[in-house]
């Protein structure tokens, strides 16, 4: 089975104050984890819609928590592995999970805390000691075999080393008997890159893409890659360093893209028997790129790109994995889709055969990564159900040829020879030396067999080509949704927003009218209280007055009664006049009744101020009122045409899926046309030069449409009139 180990990175202090821990992640033993959904997740919403569950449990070949050790995970993931490649058999070992997971640390970690590389290189040096062999004279050669180089090469080697350690490369001699070689490479948008490569030209300059292809026995190799030899673990380290340079420097040209390509390190160990290659052992870590599904902040034009190469390997790597899971192969790999990228094609012999394999999946436990996380368990979920159905190579079996500086066979070592016959040369290695080498110097029933071939990768390609197109549509249509999704939502969540802000300020308007009519009729009231109001004590001082007055007035009265009426007009009444005491008092108290009248009279007029004001800032609400209704109103429009968009990409998408069955059909009528064509008509021999042009019509045309197809073969298929084609 492949082995799957699960390591759970430890949350960071600013994680922390940005409250991402919400217990997602709980780990029950070593070997069973717990994800629960936290708020606000897209698992919790659908699971609170009915689809799917809040809590998910997986099982691992053993998690490592967050206060594992470099050197723990080392011994209990890799170690055995390392033995086993120290003693001929072949690993490999990648890092898989989202960005800032722990991906990098796990693989190459810090230079206080190293990880599983510098580990793996530590303990095979331990392993060679002293046991180095002093020449550099023996190498690997393409994917399994390894080649005598002369002195020339030699000092090329010699060279390559100088570039990169600084130092003249000499060794000294001795009874060696291993010499290791390593490389340093990554895979961006489907291209491979040489991290080891020196550059000596202009730093503009682009950097060169390598190619990946198959050997005699059809095992996968990068060509042209820059192998260094190198002799003690300070050497490996330096050699790291330059790579992680290159790659850092590199990425800042791809626009920060380190974490969406995949870098992968390999080292061939060498076991040499005189000077006898007796077998070659190989160990490669993978650094994954970040697993994450790029549709949350990128741009469509972004995504397209990268759902079409970056994550097409990870994509396919998936494909891979559930079609091992899937398959109860016997001796086939064809159902696996390996060749479909670089990546796959490249570990294709770990999951035949070649090696074993295992897988780290790195996560981190933010609540805000949920969703991604739980993509990647369910990944890792059924990459543990991967069975290595296809025994292991025997050792016997995989002894290396050794060729000449030339490339040409020198000698066999043990074991049993390649059931490859020589010259054989594969399709792929065919395809590659296409541009320089003329095929049809082949005899005709190769160039028959190279014809069919080509003519059913050239289907094979097409279809790829266009479930690849259906997919990323696909995913673009259900980003699209997802984006239309979330904006109605947001909208709406604004509107509400918008409502409930507006009707707070109404009634902060109305509280504030409220409370100032209270005031105007309290201070109303005030003034009217102010006008009207005698002090108690100076009415009764007053009502006193009056008694006395009137008492007075009663007493002159009555001896006037007593008189002659004659004397009446000689009579002076007396009038109750004020006397002087009662006229101060009564201006005191018209001054004082005055001055109050005054100031409420100056009161008024504040408050008159007061309630224009108000009026104005009253006007002002109301216009704002006016806005935020007219701003509802254009986002309901707006909401209103998104709406109808997304239902028109809806319908195109369907349109989409549809026109594809039929693509799908139509192929799959032109197989059977070509099929019955090829049985029916003899095979012409025809000019050379015609059936070349025929060949790279069909392979360099891969996009070309049905009804072209349809036309090329019709003038092939046009009867011919005395040796010449009828018009
Ligand atoms: N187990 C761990 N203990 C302590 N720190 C860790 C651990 N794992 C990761 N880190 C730290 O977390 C950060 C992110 O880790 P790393 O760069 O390895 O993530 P990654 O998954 O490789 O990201 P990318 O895909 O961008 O390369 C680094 O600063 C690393 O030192």
């Amino acid at each position: 089975r492949l082995l799957v180990y699960l390591r759970v990175r430890p949350f960071f202090k600013e994680e922390l104050s940005d409250k991402e821990d919400q217990g997602c992640v709980v780990i029950e033993d070593s070997q069973v984890v717990k994800l629960h959904a936290p708020k606000g997740s897209a698992t919790l919403k659908s699971s609170e819609r009915g689809i799917g569950v809040a809590v998910h449990k997986f099982s691992f070949t053993q998690i490592f928590g967050e206060d594992t050790s470099q050197n723990d995970l080392y011994v209990d993931t890799v170690e055995s592995q390392v033995s086993d490649y120290l003693a001929g058999q072949n690993a490999l070992i990648f890092s898989y999970g989202v960005t800032n997971a722990g991906k990098t640390y796990t693989i190459q970690g810090t230079a206080k805390d190293p990880g599983i590389l510098p580990r793996v290189l530590g303990t095979t040096f331990q392993h060679i000691g002293r046991c180095q062999y002093g020449g550099m004279d023996l190498k690997p050669y393409l994917a399994t075999d390894a080649q005598c180089l002369g002195p020339e090469q030699v000092k090329l080697e010699m060279n390559a080393r100088a570039a990169i350690f600084a130092t003249s490369g000499s060794t000294e001699t001795g009874d060696f008997t291993f010499t290791l070689w390593v490389a340093c490479y990554e895979i961006y948008n489907e291209s491979v890159y040489d991290l080891l490569q020196t550059t000596s030209g202009p730093k503009s300059k682009k950097r060169a893409t390598l190619r990946v292809c198959e050997d005699r026995a059809g095992s996968a190799y990068v060509r042209d890659l820059k192998w260094i030899n190198i002799h003690s673990l300070e050497e490996a380290n330096a050699l790291l360093q330059f790579g992680n340079k290159n790659r850092s420097a590199a990425s800042t040209k791809m626009n920060q893209s380190s974490s969406r390509s995949h870098s992968i390190f390999t080292m061939k160990l060498l076991k040499i028997n005189g000077n006898r290659v007796e077998r070659i052992s190989e160990f490669s870590l993978c650094d994954l790129a970040g697993s994450e599904r790029c549709n949350k902040t990128k741009t469509l034009g972004e995504r397209l790109k990268e759902a079409g190469n970056i994550n097409n390997s990870l994509l396919i790597l998936g494909k891979c994995i559930t079609a091992l899971r899937n398959k109860n192969l016997t001796d086939k790999s064809c159902c696996i889709p390996f060749r479909e990228s670089k990546l796959t094609k490249l570990f294709q012999g770990f999951f035949c055969g070649k090696g074993k394999a295992s897988m780290i999946v790195n996560i981190n436990q933010c609540a805000s990564n949920y969703d991604e996380t739980l993509h990647v368990m369910k990944f890792s979920a059924v990459a543990k159900q991967v069975v290595h159905v296809i025994p292991a190579i025997s050792l016997e079996s995989r002894s290396p040829c050794l060729l000449d500086r030339h490339g040409n066979p020198l000698l066999r070592t043990t074991g049993t020879d390649s059931p490859v016959p020589d010259g054989y040369v594969s399709e792929e290695e065919l395809l590659d030396e296409e541009d320089d080498a003329d095929v049809s110097i082949l005899p005709q029933e190769d160039l028959l067999t190279v014809i069919e071939n080509l003519r059913s990768k050239l289907l094979a390609e097409r279809r790829k080509n266009m479930v690849q197109e259906m997919a990323i549509r696909k995913e673009m249509g259900d980003a699209m949704l997802q984006q239309l999704m979330e904006s109605e939502e947001l909208l709406s969540q604004q509107m509400v927003e918008l409502k409930e802000t507006h009707d707070d300020k109404l009634e902060n308007t109305f509280e504030m009218y409220k409370e100032a009519f209270k005031e105007h009729a309290y201070q109303c009231a005030l003034g009217r209280i102010g006008e009207d109001f005698v002090p108690v004590q100076e009415f009764i001082a007053e009502e006193e007055k009056v008694e006395v007055q009137l008492e007075n007035l009663v007493s002159s009265l009555k001896p006037s009664t007593r008189m002659s009426t004659t004397d009446q007009s000689s009579q002076t009444v007396e009038v109750p006049l004020p006397n002087k005491g009662t006229e101060a008092g009564s201006e005191a108290r018209y001054k004082r009744v005055f001055t109050e009248k005054c100031a409420v009279e100056k009161m008024c007029a504040e408050k008159q101020e007061l309630i224009m004001a108000l009026e104005k800032r009253l006007v002002g609400l109301n216009e704002t009122l006016r806005t935020v209704h007219a701003d509802y109103m254009d986002k309901s429009a707006e909401l209103e045409f998104l709406r109808s968009k997304s239902e028109d990409q809806t319908k195109s998408i369907d349109d989409l899926l549809r026109e594809n069955v039929d693509k799908d059909s139509e192929i799959a009528l032109l197989k059977e046309e070509v099929f019955k064509l090829s049985q029916r008509s003899p095979v012409k021999t025809k000019p050379k030069r015609g059936l070349l042009a025929n060949i790279r019509d069909s392979v360099s045309s891969p996009r070309s449409t049905v009804i072209g197809r349809t036309l090329r073969k019709n003038v092939r298929a046009t009867p011919t009139v005395g040796g010449k084609p009828s018009s």
